[in-house]
């Protein structure tokens, strides 16, 4: 059985406002598995940012509770809530780069703030471990433990360390430029990119320091088709190379149907309806499920007379030879009013609404036709 990696029960995130309390979030069900391309999908102000920055605590949720690796947050110290946030990379719209950095300070930005404060660190262990040592003296025990003789010792090893770390730091940020597809630009600066390119460098810049989940809020919204096809490429072979589960939230269906395994889709703060990307693409239950997967186009759909039959397509058959089976079969025209479908390997992925005309027997010839074949249909209204 696959691990969940986040779990996220009966979440709610209420904000105080001057004009009264608001529920962005109301009692939010979700298991993210490890290794998963999990989609988030919902209109503007659905809640969907609100539920990434409770996933990593930068919003602390007003009920429920969220699991990391089996861990409530709600339980851990702050510095447990830090480590976890590092182990949480994440990308936004905007990049949020570091305009006067280069691209290689920019990456080697966390892994400087994970290593601050090594002097420090490193005095208390020496405290604490002169202490265990004095008192294992006291009691005659084995001390075995070898300690910088002075403080200075302490900070002088340190920062020699130092030096090694950021070696490290460096080496660390070249393979991240090289993994994204930017070698040879680490001297170059954010304004010198372009908005895919830049996009590049927060992604290496949330993968610095190894993190297990990497959340992108609306990571593509400000760029173009084919630059968003490139950096959801480049997201699936990180997920596949480094086995990093990924978030993605958006409100563009074809994000989550070009890289993501589930979806859940959110709708005025709850979740309308989740599972398997295939599966809630081919049978939307919900208004909004249909709404965001067949788009728009499909209320067109509804303008004269006929019975109309939506037909599921999920990538078991090819849809040209269906349609004319279905008209060999009923010696009647079928009217196609909506196609929503994408060839996949030679399949067909989507949906499609025909135009039957009025007449019963071939209603139940067409629904015996799709029964024998066993693809979901139904029939739809205006
Ligand atoms: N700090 C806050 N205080 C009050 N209300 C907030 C706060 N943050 C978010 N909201 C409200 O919560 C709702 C959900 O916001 P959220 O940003 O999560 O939506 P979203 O689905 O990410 O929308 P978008 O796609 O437009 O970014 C919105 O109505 C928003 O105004």
């Amino acid at each position: 059985m696959e691990e969940n990696i986040i779990s996220i029960q009966g979440l709610g995130k209420v904000f105080h406002t001057g004009s009264g309390d608001f529920t962005a979030l109301e009692d939010i069900h979700l298991e993210i598995k490890k290794g998963q391309i999990q989609g988030i999908i919902g209109l503007s102000g659905a809640g969907k940012s609100t539920l990434v920055r409770c996933i990593n605590y930068l919003e602390r949720p007003s009920s429920g509770q969220i699991f990391f690796r089996g861990k409530s947050l709600s339980t851990m110290k702050e510095k447990e809530i830090l480590a976890m946030r590092q182990n949480m990379g994440m990308i936004f719209q905007q990049f949020n780069l570091l305009e006067q950095r280069n691209l290689l300070r920019n990456v080697c930005f966390p892994l400087e703030i994970a290593d601050s404060g090594c002097i420090s660190r490193a005095l208390k262990e020496w405290k604490e471990k002169k202490k265990e040592n004095k008192e294992k003296r006291a009691k005659s025990e084995v001390n075995d433990s070898k300690l910088s003789s002075t403080p200075l010792g302490v900070i002088i090893k340190t920062v020699l360390q130092g030096k090694a770390r950021k070696k490290k730091r460096i080496e660390r940020a070249k393979e991240l430029l090289k993994l994204v597809g930017l070698e040879g630009r680490e001297k170059s600066y954010p304004s010198q990119l372009s908005g895919g390119q830049k996009q590049r460098v927060a992604i290496a810049r949330a993968l610095a320091t190894s993190p297990e989940v990497l959340l992108c809020d609306e990571a593509t919204s400000a760029l173009d088709p084919k630059t968003t096809e490139q950096i959801l490429a480049l997201l699936k072979e990180i997920n596949e190379k480094l086995g990093v589960t990924i978030i993605i939230i958006t409100h563009q269906m074809s994000v989550i149907e070009s890289v993501c395994d589930e979806v859940a889709i959110i709708d005025h703060s709850k979740i309308a309806e989740h599972g398997p990307v295939k599966e809630i693409f081919r049978s939307p239950k919900t208004e909004i499920g249909k709404r965001l997967i067949l788009g728009e186009g499909e209320k067109e759909a509804f303008f004269g007379g006929g019975r109309r039959f939506r037909i599921a397509f999920d990538g078991k058959n090819a849809h040209d030879p269906i349609l004319s089976e279905l008209i060999l079969a009923l010696h009647t025209p079928v009217n196609i009013l909506f196609a929503n479908t994408k060839e996949v390997d030679g399949m067909a992925v989507g949906q499609m609404v025909i135009e039957l005309p009025e007449n019963m027997e071939d209603i139940l010839r067409v629904t015996q036709f799709m029964k024998e074949r066993g693809i979901p249909f139904e029939e739809v209204h205006a």
